[in-house]
């Protein structure tokens, strides 16, 4: 099969529509260890790494609270700006504080072992944690464009549960993006069909606008081809160990047909959700770390430790994609050592328990076996690689654009929700990828290639070149301009 890419062969074009059909495979609901060759260290826990599910919980999440829960489930719908039953909801009348005041018992969830329920009581109570804090932020940036502050204390009925649970799943006590905003709140209109967009509908929701929906729903779509790039990846290890460049080649090319079904499905986000309207959901998803609203930190109100605690909050920083292709590539080992790459290490602790340790997995089997001098070692390899590394520079560069239209054009707040800063962050990351694109394209040997491989290399460098140049000057222009002062929150 990759025989295509040397000399005389002829096609290249990726059978793309054939792998979005076999995608479309309806997931398992269970899967074991011995199925995907690797361990799984919480093997009880929802989101367990498979060659099926990928990165999506084992099962569809719980959609709704059992009825001992009934007052937090009741709050939890009446929550939203713009509630499902219609009219305008608590967080709109800025009255979700009182709420939980008045109306939300203090659960004993102690005794819970079931792992479906507390995987969604963690993404139910991490929503009311973060309605409980950033309401204020939200009352105050619709009236005059400034967050404020916001609460400094999370009060008992919530921290004491969402502390217990926490513990229980082995997560930080704050909403993330897997395990509470996005992974793990979708349902599926026909469960017996692929999570993919149009069957899906949001479970929980801060505004449950149409952008909203569309924003956090694109994530799962997206994820839901990650199991083929888990698979890919675990079958490429193993291919270098065993010095298969015939299994190799196949496996990189896999997850290459993947990372491009992966980025079609993001550039869908300019239509399912409107730039112009992120701005009016996105201020729940802030974090407690980094971030002016709580320069302290937040108590959590009864728990053992009330020192105060600070989280980054919810982003996609906290999917495990990108991290993966890094991780299997060598890029992280890469990244400059700079503040701004210790954001990035920062972030792999915010995702599920079995997420970071097949992050580490892949990370540590990558250096071992030496992917990057495997790879190099042969052209056409290498320029299979190179279109991996060429489609992590199409995700990072879209997602430097969404960035720049969702969010810089639109407010000059300095960090984005997971804390990071807002202008350099992101381009950290990005400069990375295309300086290695442009080491691994020089150091192919073209001759070994046919034309028309010679010619996506060429085009991959020179777009690479290209992006550079151009980053550089809009990142300087966006430091002179508004945003002077991003070193400071590289922590
Ligand atoms: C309108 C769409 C989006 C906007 C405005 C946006 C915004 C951001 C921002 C500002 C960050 C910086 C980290 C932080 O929060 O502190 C970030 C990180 C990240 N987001 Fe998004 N995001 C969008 C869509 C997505 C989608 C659909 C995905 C798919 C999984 C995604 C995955 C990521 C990843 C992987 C990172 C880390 C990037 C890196 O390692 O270089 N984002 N996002």
């Amino acid at each position: 099969m990759f025989s295509r890419f040397a000399k005389k062969s002829s096609t290249l074009t990726p059978a793309v529509s054939r792998l979005f059909s076999s995608a479309n495979a309806v997931r398992q609901a269970r899967q074991t260890s011995s199925e995907i060759g690797w361990n799984n260290p919480y093997p009880e826990h929802e989101f367990f790494v498979g060659k099926t599910n990928g990165f999506l919980p084992r099962e569809d999440p719980l959609i709704k609270l059992p009825e001992q829960f009934k007052e937090m489930e009741t709050i939890l719908e009446e929550m939203p700006l713009n509630p499902v039953a219609g009219g305008k909801g608590l967080l709109y009348h800025g009255t979700f504080g009182d709420a939980v005041h008045q109306r939300l018992p203090l659960y004993d969830v102690a005794n819970i072992t079931d792992q479906r329920l507390l995987s969604a009581l963690f993404r139910d109570y991490t929503y009311l944690a973060s309605a409980y804090l950033l309401e204020p932020c939200d009352i105050n940036h619709r009236a005059n464009n400034d967050y404020g502050l916001g609460r400094q204390t999370l009060v008992k009925n919530i921290a004491v549960p969402l502390d217990i649970i926490a513990k229980k799943i082995n997560a930080k006590p704050f909403m993330e993006y897997a395990m509470s905003y996005s992974l793990y709140n979708y349902k599926k209109i026909d469960p017996s069909k692929p999570a993919e967009f149009d069957n899906l509908q949001l479970i929980r929701g801060f505004s449950k606008c149409v952008d909203e929906h569309g924003f956090i729903l694109v994530h799962v779509d997206m994820v839901q081809h990650s199991g083929n790039l888990c698979a890919s990846a675990l079958n490429a290890l193993d291919a270098v160990k065993r010095n298969d460049r015939p299994a190799f080649n196949k496996a990189i090319q896999s997850y290459f047909d993947s990372l491009l079904i992966i980025n079609t499905a993001m550039e869908t986000m300019w239509k399912r959700s409107d730039p112009g309207k992120y701005i009016s959901f996105r201020t729940y998803i802030m974090g407690t770390k980094n971030q002016p609203m709580f320069p302290n930190g937040v108590v959590y109100e009864g728990c053992a430790d009330t020192s105060p605690r600070s989280y980054r909050g919810e982003s996609g920083a906290n999917d495990s994609m990108v991290p993966l292709s890094d991780n299997l590539f060598e890029l992280s080992s890469s990244m400059p050592n700079n503040p701004l790459t210790s954001v990035l290490r920062d972030f792999r602790t915010y995702r599920p328990a079995n997420h970071h340790a097949f992050l580490d997995y892949v990370e540590n089997e990558a250096k071992n076996v030496g992917v990057l001098e495997y790879a190099s070692k042969d052209s056409v390899s290498s320029a299979i690689m190179l279109r991996n590394l060429d489609q992590i520079r199409d995700f990072r560069h879209r997602h430097w654009t969404f960035t720049v239209e969702y969010i810089i054009k639109n407010s000059d707040h300095p960090t984005a929700t997971g804390g990071s800063p807002i202008v350099t962050w992101l381009p950290n990351q990005l400069k990375s990828v295309l300086k290695a694109i442009e080491k691994v394209s020089l150091a192919i040997n073209m001759e070994d290639l046919d034309l028309s491989m010679q010619d996506i290399v060429h085009n991959i460098r020179r777009r690479a070149v290209a992006q550079e140049r151009a980053l550089e000057r809009q990142v300087s222009t966006l430091q002179e301009d508004r945003f002077k002062n991003q070193d400071a929150y590289a922590k």
